[in-house]
């Protein structure tokens, strides 16, 4: 059982206790720091959670802004979960005071609170305020969420709607968030807003490709406790291979779009030392993805050398592909989580076997020439169309020539008018069966030719044979 989990267990058992007893804020309080274990506490207490019984078969909890100073979580978590729940009822807002206790009460909805259903439960939400003297002097204002339900819906609020809230506010954060992309410079990383376009869903890629990893990035996300059990660390790496133009940067940018990550580009030709290296990725932070491009030709990372020439001797400290990984896989993955790698190469089989051994990069994604599932995607994306009169004929020539998405995207920009784009298409796709036909041909010829040489050469010598045995030569 997990933190979490193992804590609503006994925010449930403890609701349980004190509903039998009475709704005491000083015997909750008790009650939270002198049962939990420590870990447990900060989410306890910060659930904050009182109960008391209003109507027989009613509850209501209370959830407060702020345990002691510091902020609540499961407080902070309900207001991003109910801003997207009262963003059409914003206008509606309206502050009044309670009769019995002078409390400003901030209704949701026309001071009935915000109604929100889950799981067939229906919930009452209200957000309150109070003005309090502080002990410093002047007023200070707390705040909190009365959430009220039927008794019948405490274990589901417990077990569901609660870690259902700090999800989905953590997915609400993750969306708002402005992602970044960060390049190497010297020894430290620089930043600019990423606002890179591509998304898994634009992204042109054969539909059960795509769907793997897909569900790979969703399982990995989902897996912290899962990491923590096996002893890994929270990471992943993916190799993309395939020829330029396939989309092994755009899959970059989508995955980080996809998981909210903000990016890492990292240039290994800018790293003069490992010592270096090792400063630039300790100073990454979670939930990014690090990326090397072109790893087969960014550098000799056996032996580099910057001018190109001659080998260098090599230095204790240069930057060696050896070095990188177990550095990735050591200590530098233990000092953070949620972390992607991501390598890409335009040539597989020039990479060090070291790159490819089992277990270094978890999965090998291969990018391929644009079949016609990719083109649907990218005619979709470009024109917003799914079918065409045209699209017969290119996908049947999508079968006979490699033609990357790339060039196939090329194509469908060059117009608004997609009758033309399509037409273009066609003779881009004509254009390069001819020449394959043409490499084919001339391919026979000259294997004719050879062999042609070759009966020719064998002609010769069965006449200097027979010349030989009968004196006649030419
Ligand atoms: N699979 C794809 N789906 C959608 N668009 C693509 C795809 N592949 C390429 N493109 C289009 O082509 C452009 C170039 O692709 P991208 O840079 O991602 O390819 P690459 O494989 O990383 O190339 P290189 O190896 O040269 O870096 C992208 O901006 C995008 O518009």
């Amino acid at each position: 059982m997990d933190s979490q989990s193992q804590a609503i267990e006994f925010t449930k058992k403890y609701f349980t206790t004190i509903a039998s007893i009475t709704a005491s804020t000083m015997l909750a309080r008790t009650l939270i720091n002198e049962c939990l274990p420590s870990e447990l506490r900060s989410l306890v207490s910060s659930s904050k959670a009182k109960l008391f019984s209003r109507f027989s078969t009613e509850h209501t909890i209370i959830i407060q802004q702020t345990e002691g100073l510091t902020p609540n979580e499961l407080y902070d978590a309900a207001s991003t979960y109910l801003r997207t729940k009262i963003s059409l009822r914003m206008k509606r807002l309206r502050a009044s005071k309670s009769e019995d206790n002078n409390n400003i009460i901030v209704s949701l909805d026309d001071g009935e609170g915000l109604a929100d259903i889950f799981q067939g439960a229906e919930y009452k939400w209200k957000l309150v305020s109070e003005e309090k003297e502080s002990p410093r002097g002047g007023a200070i204002k707390i705040k909190w969420y009365e959430l009220s339900f039927h008794n019948k819906y405490k274990e589901i609020t417990l077990n569901a709607y609660f870690p259902h809230i700090l999800e989905r506010s953590k997915d609400i954060k993750a969306a708002d968030k402005r992602l970044k992309l960060y390049m190497n410079q010297y020894d430290s990383w620089s930043c600019i807003d990423l606002n890179h376009p591509a998304t898994l869903e634009t992204l042109a890629l054969e539909a059960e490709l795509k769907q793997t990893i897909i569900e790979d990035l969703a399982r990995f996300v989902k897996r912290k406790q899962y990491y923590k059990k096996i002893g890994k660390a929270w990471k992943r790496g993916y190799l993309l291979f395939g020829p330029p133009g396939t989309g092994k940067s755009s899959l970059v940018a989508a995955i980080a779009n996809y998981l909210r990550f903000d990016i890492y580009d990292l240039d290994l030709k800018e790293v003069t030392s490992n010592t270096r290296l090792k400063r630039l990725l300790v100073a990454m932070k979670n939930k990014s993805v690090l990326v090397i491009e072109d790893i087969d030709c960014s550098i000799d990372l056996q032996n580099r050398d910057e001018e190109g020439e001659d080998k260098k001797k090599p230095n204790k400290d240069d930057v060696t592909l050896s070095g990188l990984l177990n550095f990735i896989d050591g200590l530098w993955s233990t000092s953070g989580e949620e972390r992607i790698i991501v390598l890409t190469t335009n040539y597989k089989d020039r990479l060090d076997p070291a790159l490819l051994r089992p277990g270094r990069m978890d999965m090998h994604i291969q990018m391929g020439y644009c079949g016609p599932n990719s083109f649907k995607v990218l005619a979709s994306n470009y024109h917003d169309i799914d079918e065409h009169p045209l699209f017969e004929e290119i996908e049947e020539l999508l079968k006979e020539v490699q033609v990357t998405p790339a060039e196939v995207a090329e194509e469908l920009l060059r117009s608004d008018d997609v009758d033309i784009c399509l037409a273009c298409l066609i003779q881009l796709l004509n254009r390069k069966k001819e020449e394959v036909q043409g490499n084919e041909e001339s391919a026979e010829d000259s294997h004719d030719n050879k062999e042609k040489d070759g009966d020719d050469k064998q002609i010769d010598e069965e006449k200097q044979q027979v010349g030989a045995k009968t004196g006649v030569s030419d």
